[in-house]
């Protein structure tokens, strides 16, 4: 489906997909419902043949049995062989509309509960394929899926191949043992050879097909996640923790990955570290939509995970090569940006100046390109922003690399970016390790005292002496301060140091980032146990309008305690 609509001088647009295939995570399988996993009642529905799959409800049930329409038939592709097999018409389900999509996996073992999920997966893919092409009448070549994605085979460790070979081979074993009475292997199979037999000969020739599915369901299936209360355990879990409005009481919502999808289109859409689209699961339904203005011909592009505010540069690309085998070109990853400058970085000995000392050598050629390393090894190359569009803030933190274009420049790691003078970085990083490790023990203890609390506020001073002012360490230690107060009750200081954190991160990612309205839905509830009502609707104001944009009209859908909390704030 897709919607699109007006908003002031911004197109909006949501675009909504029904997963092709998906697998529940082991870790949900028994609170998820299999179907829509949601979180499932106490009176589940199981699956009527195997009892294995459980469902939150009779009809969730009924529509496991599943219906594979014609425009996914099409979109799946089928041209090479990827199982050569050849089946008759006594097979169990006839040609039909209907597919259960765990059916052969039913009886004798859970597939699901053994195989690794994108094995799984893949046997799904071929029986989808097996069940569509089931003639009714006489035996026919079965040609399996030939989906067009990457799958990054050669990047993979010899560990990482060997051990999908063995899972594919599994895999074929189970497929012909569920159909084997309705399964033959075509004829072209039947070579004449003295030792083997058909079926040997044929799982080697299709082996590498089979093992190269697998690789393409790694690379491009997308976890399902969705929004729970943190009290059924920590475990798979995002943090997104904030406050209800009740007094100081706190409660957590976290992000948890439920299951693993295949979408036709969905899965196609690259990565960027900053995305112009936001993507969210309603049930099965993945939804996608634009966040920004996005000029005709532009790249729209979501993120995998990592992103510019979040993690340095260094940390995003080793994340997106150790999960997605890619080496990111995204436009963050390819231009100077603040937020990788200032992240990680030490602030300047010289009081007024305002330049970033970081871990990182920079090395500016005449080009006009920044080389970044990190510990003696090659990062990054970086184009230098346009001069024109850089901001004060960029300009105070980098004055040197960005001026003086033409000449080579080095900058060393602990050498300021902008007026170059130098700290010992070594002690510097030991120092804020040590009082960071300070502040950190505020979120180990539920009952704080009040020394904890000095120590970490001492600690927060000490800090501030060392890392530039909009460090995430020192976004990190003003959110924790924050918490700690509130528990306390002390809700004027925690929202001194909410607005501290706040700010910095206003920084490190952009005012409109979704992470913000996470960060003001805290400040709300510190807010509307102040019982400041005027300051708690302005707040949850400007998070409802962030929230709008990631969400649209589904945001008390994805976020359900905001219903709640707008009640709140107009309550008081
Ligand atoms: C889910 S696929 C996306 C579709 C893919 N571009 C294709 O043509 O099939 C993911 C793969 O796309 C490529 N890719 C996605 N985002 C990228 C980025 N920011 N930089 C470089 N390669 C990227 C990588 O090869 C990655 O493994």
């Amino acid at each position: 489906m897709k919607v699109s609509m007006k908003l002031g001088h911004q197109t909006v647009i949501a675009r909504i997909e029904i997963c092709l295939l998906q697998i529940i995570m082991k870790s949900s399988r028994e609170t998820h419902c299999h179907f829509c996993f949601s979180e499932t009642p106490a009176d589940v529905v199981f699956c009527p043949s195997c009892t294995i799959p459980i469902y939150c409800s009779k009809r969730c049930q009924e529509q496991s049995a599943g219906h594979i329409s014609r425009d996914e038939d099409t979109n799946l592709g089928y041209s090479t062989n990827v199982a050569n097999l050849s089946i008759t018409s006594s097979c169990k389900s006839p040609r039909s509309k209907l597919f259960a999509e765990h059916r052969h996996e039913c009886g004798g073992a859970h597939w699901a509960a053994v195989l690794p999920a994108d094995v799984v997966l893949a046997g799904r893919i071929i029986a989808h394929s097996i069940v569509k092409r089931m003639p009714s009448g006489k035996s026919f070549a079965f040609s399996g899926p030939n989906l067009d994605l990457v799958h990054h085979y050669d990047q993979h460790s010899p560990a990482n191949k060997l051990e999908s070979h063995i899972y594919a081979i599994v895999l074929l074993l189970c497929l012909q043992n569920h159909y084997r009475s309705d399964l033959l292997w075509t004829e072209d199979s039947l070579s004449q050879t003295r030792n083997q037999t058909s079926l040997e000969l044929k799982l080697q020739s299709d082996m590498p097909k089979l093992v190269l599915l697998i690789f393409q369901i790694k690379v491009n299936s997308i976890a399902i996640v969705c929004m729970r209360s943190m009290d059924r355990g920590p475990e798979h879990t995002i943090n997104r923790g904030f406050y209800v409005a009740e007094g100081a009481k706190m409660c957590s919502v976290e992000q948890v990955r439920v299951a693993q999808a295949l979408y036709v289109s969905g899965s196609l859409f690259n990565h960027s570290c900053q995305p112009n689209v936001h993507a969210y699961f309603l049930s099965r339904a993945f939804v996608l939509r634009t966040t920004e203005f996005i000029k005709s011909g532009s790249p729209v592009e979501l993120s995998y995970g990592p992103q510019v505010g979040e993690m340095h540069i260094s940390e995003r690309q080793k994340s997106l090569q150790e999960n997605y085998y890619f080496s990111c070109q995204c436009s963050s990853c390819s231009e100077l940006n603040l937020s990788d400058l200032v992240m990680n970085s030490f602030c300047c000995p010289q009081s007024n100046c305002l330049g970033a000392i970081s871990e990182s050598t920079y090395y500016r050629s005449k080009e006009n390109f920044v080389n970044v390393s990190l510990g003696g090894s090659y990062v990054c190359k970086l184009s230098l922003p346009d001069v024109s569009k850089v901001d004060m803030d960029m300009e105070n933190v980098a004055k040197s690399l960005l001026q003086n274009s033409g000449v080579s420049l080095n900058i060393d790691h602990g050498c300021c970016m902008s007026c170059r003078s130098c700290i010992d970085l070594s002690s510097a990083l030991a120092t804020s390790h040590r009082e960071e490790s300070t502040i950190d023990r505020l979120k180990k203890h539920t009952f704080l005292d009040k020394t904890l609390i000095t120590e970490a506020l001492q600690s927060l001073k000490q800090l501030k002496k060392l890392r530039h002012p909009y460090s995430k360490a020192l976004a990190q230690a003003e959110d924790t301060i924050a918490e700690a107060f509130a528990k306390v009750g002390d809700q004027e200081l925690a929202r001194k140091h909410c607005e501290a954190s706040i700010q910095i991160l206003e920084k490190l990612y952009h005012p409109k980032h979704i992470i913000i309205a996470h960060e003001l839905i805290k400040l709300v509830s510190i807010l509307l146990s102040l019982g400041d009502g005027a300051s708690a609707a302005a707040t949850f104001a400007q998070a409802e309008a962030i929230f709008s944009l990631y969400y649209g009209s589904h945001v008390e859908k994805v976020l359900t305690y905001m219903g709640a909390l707008k009640k709140a704030v107009i309550d008081v």
